[in-house]
């Protein structure tokens, strides 16, 4: 069945930049060092984008030994080595949202020569169904009673630790209304939430959400969320965005969602807040350290769940991921900006 690219909305933005068309000999094709494609995305791309020769599944030494045919690669061959024996590469799809382990590398965050692009957006739906997962298992007691089956205990009081409360006609402050943020917003909606919503600059506010603001506006909206759900990027300005001040600024038994990284919060500051019931609980997907030790205190506090930063997988995730990632493909190979181009001056 033919793809369309626009459907299902998994294509994030289309931020500015095209790829300067290489210097190429007649009849030459551009070569892109991949990972694997479906056959359908794979045929379209052969119908597409004749002038592409893409190359699937190389080990890195294969591609390294190959690296001076390359035009465009996935991140995993993008080693320094590689890009230094690359004189041809223009274009390096980063195979994940997150692009905070590159920004500040010499080969490719510094390195002007190259068009990073990123997977903002692919993976909003699974994201945010794993948000409400999180919270929801937190506001209906959720743990006690999955541990009450190893034991078969018929337990209504509940464990004290999580309280039984609905979420209709509470308040979730989504920091970071990007493609996750998005999504999260939306289903905040559908369970009768008001919504608040941060983001980098200004833009036209979407009517999932009631109050809409710049980075700025966060210590203006967090007296006001009884929910907080982190989906901003890790950059200069978002690390150890959660601190004990910003804590402090929360209600009392508040809920912290974060999907996002973990250094966005201050570990230490989150111990205290829940330690001195700021907080009544935190689902944490990504952590400060990564992974979590064993020993980590973290581990102990009966009202914190922690996801090993899973909260992206899922086939929906995969098929956006390959919507996305072809049609930058063939966008490159047309010479079309490309998607989801990181902006290095705002780091993500
Ligand atoms: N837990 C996991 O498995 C995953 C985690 N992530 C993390 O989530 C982040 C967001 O992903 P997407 O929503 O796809 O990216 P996105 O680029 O679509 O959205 C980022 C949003 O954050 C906003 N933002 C940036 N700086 C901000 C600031 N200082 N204050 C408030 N808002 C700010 C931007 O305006 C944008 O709306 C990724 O950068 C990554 O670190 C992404 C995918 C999977
Ligand atoms: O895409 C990302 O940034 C992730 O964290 C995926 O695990």
């Amino acid at each position: 069945a033919p793809v369309d690219p626009n459907a299902p909305a998994a294509l994030g933005s289309l931020r500015h930049a095209r790829v300067a068309a290489p210097d190429l000999a007649k009849g030459e094709r551009l070569v892109y060092f991949g990972s694997s494609l479906s056959d359908e995305h794979v045929a379209r791309l052969e119908r597409d984008a004749p002038n592409l020769e893409l190359v699937l599944g190389l080990s890195r030494e294969e591609a390294l030994a190959r690296a001076n045919e390359a035009h465009g690669v996935d991140s995993f061959y993008a080693t320094p080595e590689f890009v230094a024996a690359a004189p041809n590469l223009a274009w390096v799809q980063i195979k994940s949202a997150g692009v905070d382990r590159y920004i500040d590398t010499e080969h490719l965050g510094h390195n002007e020569a190259l068009v990073l692009t990123n997977l903002r957006a692919v993976s909003g739906p699974i994201i945010a169904d794993h948000v409400f997962a999180l919270l929801l298992a937190m506001t209906r007691d959720l743990p006690v009673h999955l541990a009450n089956r190893a034991t078969g205990t018929w337990d209504r009081a509940g464990s004290g630790v999580f309280e039984p409360v609905g979420l209709a006609g509470r308040t979730l402050l989504v920091v970071g209304l990007g493609g996750i943020g998005s999504e999260v917003a939306k289903r905040a909606k559908g369970f009768g939430m008001t919504v608040l919503a941060t983001r980098r600059s200004e833009a036209e506010r979407p009517d999932y959400v009631d109050v809409q603001g710049t980075a700025d506006r966060l210590d203006d909206f967090l007296p006001r969320a009884d929910v907080v759900v982190l989906c901003v990027p890790l950059t200069d300005e978002t690390t150890g965005l959660m601190n004990a001040e910003r804590f402090a600024l929360m209600p009392d038994g508040a809920y912290l969602v974060n999907i996002a990284r973990g250094k966005v919060v201050d570990t230490a500051a989150l111990m205290a807040a829940l330690d001195g019931g700021r907080l009544a609980s935190a689902g944490l997907d990504v952590t400060d350290p990564e992974p979590l030790p064993a020993d980590h205190p973290l581990w102990s506090y009966p009202n914190v769940i922690v996801t090993p930063h899973t909260a992206g997988r899922g086939e929906l995730t995969l098929t956006r991921l390959e919507i996305m990632y072809s049609e930058n493909l063939r966008r490159f190979a047309a010479g079309e900006p490309l998607y989801n181009v990181i902006d290095r001056d705002a780091g993500y």
